[in-house]
């Protein structure tokens, strides 16, 4: 895709930036893999808590209505009362999933989605192929999530309604019971107390690896040495995996445990159609990849004559090396190009440490210190010369809004509680309109963006020749704003920098 879009840009970040700078500090909490949220030693993991939600709340789903899928319905409390979603596993994934919602542009269903991607990517598994645009249920779901003591025939039926063959269903069975097992808490028929002191919650794992993907859940299977509760269960009754792994005569089975690599490739395959089982009428967007050069974090400033200019630029998979050479490039109203020599920042990495990313900030290393430009000036685009090459996505430049921006002149009313926001407003640009947009969730946890107009200036209030000021009174200045305008028919959308700790107003 081609930078910037708000919405994409955000989706690759929480999917790429998986640690180190800049990094999302969620993937800590499926490192190591054994990582567990309420302890160590418990015989549970995150890991596994993440990859059974993201499965239960897609089990909803109805190819023939179109109901139900991955939308996070999970979260409500009506379904997690569910006998077939018994366990704390899904009130654990979504506290976690929270801080992945670092932004308005991801829903609580892409961070469910996200969480999975992560799990298995960070713990063994494949690369996922990840796509964003879930969207958040308003209700809970009909039920269907299987259970362990329902017989094969209700088995395949109700995979089926989820979309899946019978085939497809031992897969993805066995994919997910690479991870985790089944606690004696919630399934004391299926799993005794086990007095295990490095198992406290009693959990009678899948396979001999419960933290990792591999494909012992097959190879043990079929070795006969498993000790997977759902197949050597003393109930055999709840049983399930084994009629489940058995339904072909073993056919799957014996191909997983025959080769690592058509595991991890038919998994991720599974795994990716099971997160984008979506409600009919959501429209996924296409697999995100790493944008090979991203502006990220760009915000820009009205200082009085000043333009300043935040933000970092990722180089995806190029290398470490700090000492290289950045060059941004900017061309501004003028015809004029400006540039600046960029500082190294920091590297993260992602899947694993399979992909490194190195930044450079816009200007000095501390993070904070943004380039000066002059306002009249102002900047249309920027490109980037990396040792060398010019990366300015094929020609398009990397475009830059500068038509309207917080400005400094915003102040407060009555610290800390009322202010005003200042919008500096190109001369020439005249946006239809220019509004803030207040983030904020409604009564069941969904992002909703508000949008409150902010009037046109009576008479002019010019800051500078290039721009004049609009300006809204708001109660509350520590709320979640952004700024809005709409352009030649174009809505844009840009941060402020919160304006606590800005002057009082000249009264
Ligand atoms: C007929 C289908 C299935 C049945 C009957 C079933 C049953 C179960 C049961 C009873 C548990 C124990 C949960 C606990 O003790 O908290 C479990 C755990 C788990 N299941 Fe399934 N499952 C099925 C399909 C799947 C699928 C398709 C996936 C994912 C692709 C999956 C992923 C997991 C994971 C990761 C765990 C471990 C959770 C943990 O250790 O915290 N399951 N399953």
């Amino acid at each position: 895709y081609v930078w910037p879009s708000p919405k994409l840009d955000a989706l690759e970040a929480a999917r790429f930036n998986q640690e180190g700078f800049n990094a999302n500090p969620v993937v800590s909490f499926v490192q190591p893999c054994d990582s567990f949220i309420f302890g160590d030693s418990t015989g549970r993991s995150n890991a596994a808590d993440w990859i059974r939600t993201a499965y239960h709340d897609m089990a909803t789903h109805n190819v023939t209505d179109g109901t139900g899928g991955l939308d996070a319905s999970i979260r409500f409390a009506e379904e997690q009362a569910r006998a077939e979603n018994v366990g704390d596993g899904f009130s654990n994934t979504m506290d976690t999933a929270g801080a992945l919602q670092v932004t308005r542009y991801i829903s609580n269903a892409d961070s469910l989605a996200l969480l999975a991607v992560l799990a298995i990517e960070s713990c063994g598994g494949p690369e996922i192929a990840f796509r964003g645009g879930r969207i958040d249920a308003g209700r809970p779901n009909a039920p269907g999530v299987p259970e362990p003591q329902q017989g094969l025939d209700s088995h395949i039926a109700s995979f089926a309604r989820q979309g899946f063959t019978q085939t497809e269903m031992i897969g993805l069975v066995a994919c997910g019971h690479t991870f985790g097992g089944v606690q004696h808490d919630p399934f004391p028929d299926i799993v005794n107390v086990l007095n295990d002191p490095t198992d406290t919650e009693d959990v009678a794992h899948f396979d001999s690896t419960f933290v990792t993907f591999d494909n012992d859940v097959a190879t043990e299977y079929i070795s006969g040495t498993t000790q997977n509760p759902l197949v050597a269960g003393f109930n055999d009754t709840t049983n399930s995996d084994k009629r489940i792994f058995g339904s072909d005569g073993n056919t799957t089975m014996s191909s997983f445990s025959a080769s690592p690599e058509i595991f991890a490739s038919t998994c991720a395959d599974l795994f990716a159609r099971m997160l984008d089982t979506v409600p009919s009428g959501v429209q996924l967007t296409d697999v995100i990849s790493p944008l090979p050069v991203k502006p990220s974090e760009v915000n820009l400033i009205l200082a009085g004559d000043i333009i300043q200019l935040f933000g970092l630029v990722r180089l995806w998979n190029m290398g470490d090396d700090p000492t290289r050479t950045v060059t941004m490039l900017w061309k501004d109203h003028f015809g004029g190009i400006g540039n600046a020599t960029l500082e190294f920042a920091g590297l993260s990495s992602s899947t694993a440490g399979k992909y490194s990313a190195a930044w450079y900030n816009f200007n000095a290393t501390d993070g904070v210190s943004p380039l000066y430009l002059d306002a009249a000036a102002g900047v249309k685009s920027l490109s980037f010369v990396v040792e060398g090459e010019l990366q300015d996505q094929n020609g398009l430049g990397f475009a830059i809004q500068d038509g309207f921006k917080f400005s400094q002149t915003s102040c407060q009313i009555e610290a800390p509680l009322s202010g005003r926001i200042d919008v500096a407003v190109r001369n020439g640009v005249n946006p239809t309109r220019v509004y803030l947009e207040q983030i904020t969730t409604d009564s069941v946890q969904r992002i909703v963006v508000v949008e409150i107009d902010i009037s046109p200036p009576t008479e002019p209030v010019p800051v500078n020749p290039a721009y004049s000021i609009w300006s809204i009174n708001v109660i509350d200045p520590s709320a979640n704003y952004d700024i809005g305008a709409e352009i030649d028919g174009i809505k844009y959308s840009t941060t402020i920098n919160s304006f606590i700790g800005f002057p009082l107003c000249p009264t």
